[in-house]
């Protein structure tokens, strides 16, 4: 099974070289990014320091501070001023080009995270279509669709931001460190004594906020959950007048949403206020440290003595620990729920497909279809058998007819002829050919299936139809709803053929549903037909023209039929009358009834009145 939520990597190392892997061919861009990003940081630490040499050479001259220029402290003003407006223009330039290229630096990273991620997309992508009818039946659809887009999403946004800005905040901390004890140990480690408790007032409030937006979305999942179940359960909540109940069901769930929300937000409102303060008092010890130095003339701890453009460098610095601290602190969430996303998307990557070709396998050839089961045994379940020995043959041409209590295994006898499971044990034989030595694409193109619910795609009839097979021409397809008996209703749709269906084909009855379906599989023209004949019922019409539709679609073709209709099994060469996964009686209709087992008493339950009903029916 896959694993569900969650927003901690298991294997951080392991996830991020997977993800080098998809990088690799774009490592000159992420080479640029990181060139970019240290220069610029480098320029934005370099900036405050020219201001400084601004006080120190040209305000209030101290030569020992001074190493952007010669001072002379008695220089006329008007000269002071010129150097003053060179300095400014350099700065500019300086701020200027740093902003540039950190510019660069999240468009080329955010280009690389482009394709790579383009390629990540691909690669899920081609696997959903890999995985076998086992692997869905185990995860369900939500979370696998979740899987793909909002993991792919969280995975997006930290390549194209969060990543860097982490990056380039601990450069901008480490820099800015560096550069603060080059000027003056001593007075650097006292400004920074704030800096550990800014860090902890970030990780303290963010870790908070962090576990109340947490909750604030298991509230919002349960709230989306109930929401969708009142919208998809309403004629149940309205049939047994459950709104009452519904409603109040909501109401909590959206009012423990609402306390979660409120204390998110409290958290994270408290936490700006609190790093302003930790930011002024890192403020006041700079400015009372450095001024007691420089007031007084007196070397601070026999280093040197405090110049006032060291104390503006100073108070710049001090200030700008908070954003990256910030920064630090909320993306490395996202960094680590990116990594947790990454992991769910490699862990989907590697699911092995159960159903692979096997390395000799060959090509099918055209087959007349002979369908052959020797003892077969499946499981879904290690250890639970769902076939037990179902032996059976199907001459080309034949109709079989599969029937048995709910449970039986019908659904299973069917699904082992195109291969959607393999067997346990024994062989499915098509032309005396193993079905696993074959390839699955040449074997199921020769298999046409019609389920009780065909799935339809939110497209046009005619696309819809063409699905059987997508080099047929507008004209066979039509002739393949002719067949079907659904060419009718289709004339009557507002565009026709051309009509738009909503998703999974609403708009459209079950039966007429199941009419596409059949005209899809016609066109498909297969040698092997699978049908489930739907189990709720139809309008007397479209029963009628499905029947018709079912009659002309056997036609020459080795048919397997889930059965729940009396014709069908009356019409058929075989009926296979299965219980507890196995075959318990078999023979054609008149032969079981004269045998008055099992099937008889299927019959007598289900069939009889039907029957009774038809004969009636004549009569009248
Ligand atoms: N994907 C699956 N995973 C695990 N067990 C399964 C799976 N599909 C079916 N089963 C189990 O296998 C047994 C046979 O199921 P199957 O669908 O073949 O029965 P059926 O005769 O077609 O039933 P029905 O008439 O209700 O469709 C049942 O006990 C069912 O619970």
């Amino acid at each position: 099974m896959l694993n569900t939520e969650t927003s901690k990597p298991k294997h951080a190392l392991a996830t991020l070289a997977r993800f080098w892997y998809y990088f690799k061919p774009y490592w000159f861009a992420l080479v640029a990014t990181v060139v970019l990003i240290v220069v610029s940081t480098v320029l934005q630490v370099v900036a405050p320091l020219l201001i400084g040499q601004a006080v120190d050479c040209y305000l209030l001259p101290h030569p020992e501070a001074c190493w952007y220029a010669t001072v002379q402290p008695n220089a006329e003003i008007a000269a002071r001023t010129g150097a003053l407006g060179w300095l400014t223009l350099i700065l500019t330039l300086v701020f200027v080009i740093g902003s540039f290229m950190q510019g660069l630096a999240f468009y080329s990273m955010n280009w690389a995270g482009q394709y790579a991620l383009r390629a990540i997309r691909k690669d899920t992508f081609d696997q959903i279509h890999r995985l076998s009818l086992g692997f869905y039946a185990r995860n369900e659809a939500g979370n696998i669709m979740s899987r793909i887009t909002s993991d792919t999403d969280t995975i997006q946004q930290v390549l194209g931001f969060a990543l860097l800005s982490v990056v380039a905040g601990i450069l901008q901390v480490v820099f800015t460190i560096i550069a603060m004890l080059a000027a003056n140990v001593p007075y650097a480690l006292i400004s920074l004594t704030v800096v550990p408790a800014m860090a902890w007032a970030t990780i303290y409030f963010s870790n908070q906020a962090r576990k109340a937006f947490r909750a604030t979305r298991q509230q919002m999942g349960s709230v989306n959950a109930g929401l969708q179940e009142s919208i998809a359960g309403v004629r149940e909540v309205q049939a047994f007048n459950r709104e009452q109940e519904s409603i109040e069901q909501f109401r909590r769930t959206n009012a423990a949403n609402r306390d979660a929300n409120v204390r998110a937000a409290s958290y994270t409102s408290a936490l700006n206020p609190v790093l302003e303060a930790l930011g002024y008092v890192a403020i006041a010890l700079v400015v009372v440290v450095g001024a007691m130095s420089a007031l007084r003339n007196q070397p601070l701890f026999g280093t040197s003595v405090i110049s006032l453009g060291t104390i503006v460098i100073f108070i710049q610095f001090v200030q700008r620990f908070n954003q990256p601290i910030q920064q630090i602190a909320t993306l490395w969430t996202n960094l680590q729920s990116a990594v947790a996303g990454g992991e769910r998307i490699f862990e989907l990557l590697d699911e092995p497909p159960e159903i692979k070709d096997r390395p000799a396998a060959r090509e099918l050839p055209t087959i007349r279809g002979h369908v052959a089961f020797e003892q077969v045994c499946a499981e879904y379940l290690p250890g639970q058998p769902v076939l037990r020995g179902v032996d059976f043959v199907a001459q080309p041409g034949q109709v079989v007819a599969i029937v048995g209590p709910t449970g039986a295994g019908k659904s299973t006898i069917i699904n082992m002829i195109p291969r959607f499971y393999d067997v346990s044990h024994g062989r499915v034989l098509i032309d005396g050919v193993d079905v696993r030595e074959v390839t699955s694409a040449s074997l199921r193109r020769q298999i046409g299936i019609v389920l009780q619910d065909s799935f339809l795609f939110a497209d046009t009839v005619l696309h819809n139809i063409r699905y059987g097979r997508l080099e047929a021409t507008d004209d066979e397809v039509i002739a393949a709803a002719k067949l079907a008996s659904a060419d009718g209703f289709i004339e009557r749709l507002p565009q026709g053929y051309q009509t738009v269906l909503g998703e999974r084909g609403s708009g459209l009855s079950q039966g007429q549903r199941q009419l596409i379906a059949i005209a899809r599989a016609a066109l498909a023209n297969p040698r092997i037909l699978i049908l489930d004949e739907a189990t709720s019922s139809v309008d007397t019409r479209t029963e009628r023209l499905i029947q018709k539709a079912f009659d002309q679609l056997l036609q020459g073709r080795t048919s397997f039929v889930i059965a729940h209709r009396l014709s069908t099994i009356r019409n058929a060469d075989l009926v296979l009358m299965v219980r507890d996964g196995q075959i318990v009686e078999r023979g054609t209709h008149t032969e079981l009834l004269a045998q008055r087992g099992a099937y008889y008493e299927l019959y007598m339950s289900q069939f009889r009145r039907e029957e009774e009903a038809e004969q009636h029916a004549a009569k009248e």
